[in-house]
C-alpha cells in the first residue's frame, strides 16, 4: 500500500495542512502533520461551540464505525504554549488512500487560543515516535505505526515547497521529488522525537571569498519537526548568519531576529555528517512584522531563530523547503537529499 497527500501552506507558510479522511462515511478534515508529537487530535462535536473559530469538525456521531475508548483521555502541551485535551475515539483513518483502522482520533473537549483562531487546521496529525503520545491510561499507537504492516516502504517523506503546495508520501520514495542520492543520517529515538546530531554550519560569502565560511563546528543535537515553522538554531549560528545581513537586528520586541525585507539573504549550509544541506537565503526572509504586505513591508521576521534554552535545535518547515526527506520508521533513520 501506499499514498500521496498534498501539504497546503497556509499565510506566510506558517504551516501545511492536509487532507485525512475520518469515519464512514468518510469526513475529510485539514490536519496539520506533525512529525514532533504523537498524537491525532481533531476539532469536533464535542469541542464547544465557544472554542470553535470556524474550523470544520469531526462529527463523531455521524460516523457509524466510532467507537468510543472508554475510560480514556488525552492532555498535550506543546512548546509554543498551545494546548488541546479531551477524550478518545477508534475509527478508520484514511490519508492518501492508505487505511488504518481502530486508529485513536483524539477528540478535543479543550483547546487553547491559538488553536481556536486558526480557522484553517482542524487538528494535528502526529508522526514522532508512539512514546510520546498522551493517552492515558492506555497510550495509542501513531497513524504511521498503525499504517506500518501496509506500507510497501516502510516509510513516509516530506516535502514541503514555499507558497505553494507539496506533497506528504507514505509507503514509497518519490525519486523526483530530489536530485542526487539520498543522505541517510542516524535517528535517536530514545525520546520519542525523529532525532539526529548536526555537525555544524557555514555561512556563504561569510568570508568574502564566495566559496563560503570555513564549517564551523558548532555541532548539536537537532529533531526534525514539521509542525515548527522555523529553522531553530543555536544562539551562536544565528549570530554569525545575521552579522553578515545589513541592517539584521535581534529584536526582543519582535521575538527574536529580524531583517530588512529588501535584504539580500546568504545561503546557509548544515552540515549533517558529511551531508552540506543548504538552506537558499530567501528562505531565511520571513513574514513581514511592520505590515501585512511583504512588498511595502521595510522588516521581516527572520526564518532562522534561536534554539537557545531548548534541550535541541529545532529543524522546522523552513527546513523541509529546501530538503526534501524520508522519515524511515523501519530502520530508525533520516534521509535528506537537495529538491
Ligand atoms: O511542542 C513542540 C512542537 C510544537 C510545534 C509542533 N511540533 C511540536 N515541541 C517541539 C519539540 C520538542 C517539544 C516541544
Amino acid at each position: 500500500d501506499q499514498g500521496e497527500v498534498s501539504a497546503t501552506p497556509q499565510l506566510f507558510d506558517v504551516e501545511y495542512l492536509a487532507p485525512v479522511q475520518i469515519g464512514t462515511p468518510p469526513q475529510t478534515l485539514n490536519l496539520n502533520f506533525d512529525t514532533g508529537s504523537s498524537d491525532l487530535w481533531v476539532f469536533s462535536s464535542e469541542t464547544p461551540q465557544q472554542s470553535r473559530g470556524g474550523q470544520k469538525i469531526f462529527e463523531i456521531e455521524k460516523s457509524s464505525s466510532a467507537q468510543r475508548l472508554a475510560n480514556n483521555t488525552w492532555a498535550i502541551s506543546y512548546g509554543d504554549g498551545s494546548r488541546s485535551s479531551g477524550n478518545v475515539y477508534l475509527d478508520v483513518v484514511s490519508v492518501g488512500g492508505v487505511n488504518v483502522f481502530n486508529q485513536a482520533v483524539e477528540s478535543a473537549t479543550s483547546v487553547s487560543s491559538s488553536f481556536i483562531s486558526d480557522a484553517a487546521s482542524s487538528g494535528l496529525l502526529g508522526l514522532a515516535f508512539d512514546k510520546l503520545n498522551t493517552v492515558k491510561p492506555s497510550k495509542q499507537k501513531t497513524f504511521i505505526t498503525n499504517a506500518l504492516e501496509s506500507l510497501e516502504l516502510g516509510v513516509f517523506t516530506a516535502n514541503l515547497k514555499k507558497s505553494e503546495p507539496g506533497n506528504y508520501n507514505f509507503g514509497f520514495i518519490d525519486e523526483t521529488e530530489f536530485t542526487g542520492p539520498l543522505n541517510y543520517v542516524d535517528v535517536d529515538s530514545s525520546d520519542g522525537f525523529w532525532a539526529f546530531q548536526a555537525t555544524g554550519y557555514s555561512v556563504e560569502g561569510a568570508s568574502g571569498n564566495g566559496t563560503g565560511s570555513p564549517v564551523v563546528p558548532i555541532a548539536h543535537n537537532a529533531i526534525a519537526d514539521t509542525g515548527t515553522t522555523l529553522l531553530l538554531l543555536p544562539a551562536g549560528i544565528n549570530q554569525a548568519y545575521y552579522r553578515q545581513v545589513k541592517g539584521a537586528k535581534e529584536d526582543p520586541q519582535a521575538g527574536g531576529w529580524t531583517v530588512p525585507c529588501k535584504a539580500d539573504l546568504p545561503d546557509l549550509t548544515l552540515h549533517i555528517g558529511s551531508y552540506k544541506a543548504v538552506i537558499p537565503g530567501e528562505l531565511i526572509l520571513f513574514a513581514p512584522i511592520d505590515t501585512d504586505d511583504i512588498k511595502t513591508a521595510k522588516t521581516c521576521f527572520g526564518g532562522m531563530q534561536s534554539s537557545a534554552g531548548m534541550p535541541f535545535a529545532i529543524y522546522g518547515d523552513v527546513f523541509f523547503k529546501a530538503q526534501f526527506t524520508v522519515f524511515d520508521v523501519e530502520n530508525g533513520k533520516l534521509a535528506f537529499a537537495p529538491k
